[in-house]
């Protein structure tokens, strides 16, 4: 058995041609959705993954604005922007690109913006409704995961989901919304003994680890469904993921690529919820 790769460039194409013919719709509404980006210092991914983010919001006729301040940027200032944008009745939603560097405290900006401008969904009340299964703003790359598996009908509820990695914008929200799904959900990291053993159990098998290749066919059991969520750059340049590609699809049934797997549904679940941001703004 080979497994069906699931592109997320491809679903993710399908689902912003949508979106483009929503925003027609919606600014015949005389509804705009504005995306607001900010980016501090110069970090060549956090740029790449900033300009992909310009591109999408454009290629589906939304409204965005890239606001870039040098590394020397401080947190007053940082802040002091924010509340700017919190008041600003044209801005929908605010991105912080993470990492921040070192000098400025992550969470403190993450509570400075609004919650109902919060399109990342990293905001504690954004994050305290999604543990509490309410409608809000999902974290981008966990909502993405779950539209890729509800696309490709692939069952959750009753299933056991095994999560490696604990970070608070993937692996423990991913968790979160798969429970909401009724799955049974285990979670690995790095102190965890006994992981190999763990992750053979799964059906669902979510990698965010940040290692290369760390997870071989031989975690996984035959016919689970593998999704990679490692953008690791080697040496020589090109992306790998935190899964053995060749050696897992010989053993999952379904299995996501990196690069045009996990990364592209991110971006797109930024558009939607900027959209969805949009939509709140104006029925207030
Ligand atoms: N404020 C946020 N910061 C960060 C987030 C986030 O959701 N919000 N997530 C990551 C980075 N990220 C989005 O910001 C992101 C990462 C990767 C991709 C992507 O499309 N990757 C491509 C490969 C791109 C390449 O060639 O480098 C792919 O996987 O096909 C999009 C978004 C950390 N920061």
């Amino acid at each position: 058995m080979t497994a069906t790769i699931i592109y997320g460039n491809q679903l993710a194409e399908t689902l912003r041609v949508k979106m483009k013919e929503e925003i027609v719709n919606l600014k015949r509404k005389g509804i705009d959705p504005k995306l607001t980006v900010v980016l501090i210092g110069d970090h060549p991914a956090s740029k790449s993954y900033v300009s992909g983010k310009q591109k999408a919001a454009d290629y589906i006729g939304m409204d965005s604005e890239l606001i870039q301040l040098p590394a020397e940027t401080t947190e007053a200032e940082l802040l002091s922007l924010i509340d700017q944008l919190n008041q600003d009745t044209v801005v929908d939603g605010i991105l912080v690109q993470l990492p921040l560097p070192a000098h400025i405290d992550e969470q403190l900006v993450i509570e400075a913006i609004r919650p109902s401008k919060d399109v990342d969904g990293f905001h504690p009340i954004n994050i305290g409704k999604m543990m509490t299964n309410q409608d809000t703003f999902l974290p981008c790359t966990p909502y993405g995961i779950l539209t890729m598996l509800k696309l490709y009908d692939i069952d959750i509820a009753g299933k056991h989901a095994v999560v490696i990695g604990r970070s608070n914008i993937v692996g423990k929200p991913i968790g979160q919304l798969l429970l909401n799904e009724n799955a049974t959900v285990t979670y690995c990291h790095s102190k965890t003994a006994n992981m190999k053993e763990l992750v053979q159990l799964a059906d669902i098998v979510i990698v965010a680890v940040g290692r290369a290749r760390m997870i071989d066919r031989s975690y996984i059991k035959k016919g689970a469904t593998v999704i990679d969520v490692g953008i690791n750059r080697l040496d020589d340049g090109t992306l790998t993921g935190d899964v053995d590609f060749d050696s897992v699809k010989e053993q999952a049934s379904y299995l996501t690529p990196v690069p045009k797997g996990v990364g592209p549904m991110t971006i797109t679940m930024l558009l939607k919820n900027t959209i969805k941001a949009a939509i709140n703004h104006a029925q207030k």
